[in-house]
């Protein structure tokens, strides 16, 4: 079993996918679709803003636990997986964000 919580949540995730049982949340997204879950996702994004701009700053952590695991479902509805972003996040590392060129936050997506 895997160390980190969000490789097992990836796991339980894939698994899901691959077995869907009744009585799993999870399961009910992949059935509903892609644009349920991509409705799901965004609605949880709202939530975290919502809480990062009026609440109490540890009023965002649920909401964010929210809005990854979301994400995870969605990689997982694509056929990606956190290597996938990990390799990305690896790509950028040591990368300005910042075009001085053009004075602005750069784009990191491949041309
Ligand atoms: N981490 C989570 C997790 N985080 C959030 N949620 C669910 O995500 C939903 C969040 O949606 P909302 O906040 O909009 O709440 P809601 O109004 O009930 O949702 P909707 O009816 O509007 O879709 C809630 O139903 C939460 O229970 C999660 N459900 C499952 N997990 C993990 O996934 C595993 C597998 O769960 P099942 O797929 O249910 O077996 C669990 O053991 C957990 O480890």
């Amino acid at each position: 079993m895997a160390d980190d919580i969000l490789d097992r949540l990836e796991a339980t995730i894939r698994s899901r996918k691959d077995s869907p049982a009744v009585r799993s949340y999870t399961a009910s997204l992949f059935f509903q679709g892609r644009h349920k879950i991509a409705q799901k996702l965004g609605e949880e994004a709202v939530e975290t803003v919502i809480a990062a701009c009026s609440g109490e700053d540890k009023d965002i952590v649920p909401e964010a636990a929210d809005l990854i695991f979301h994400l995870l479902i969605l990689l997982a509805d694509a056929g990606l997986s956190l290597n996938d972003i990990r390799e990305e996040l690896a790509r950028r590392e040591g990368q300005s964000g910042h075009d001085e060129k053009a004075g602005r936050p750069l784009s990191f997506r491949p041309e």
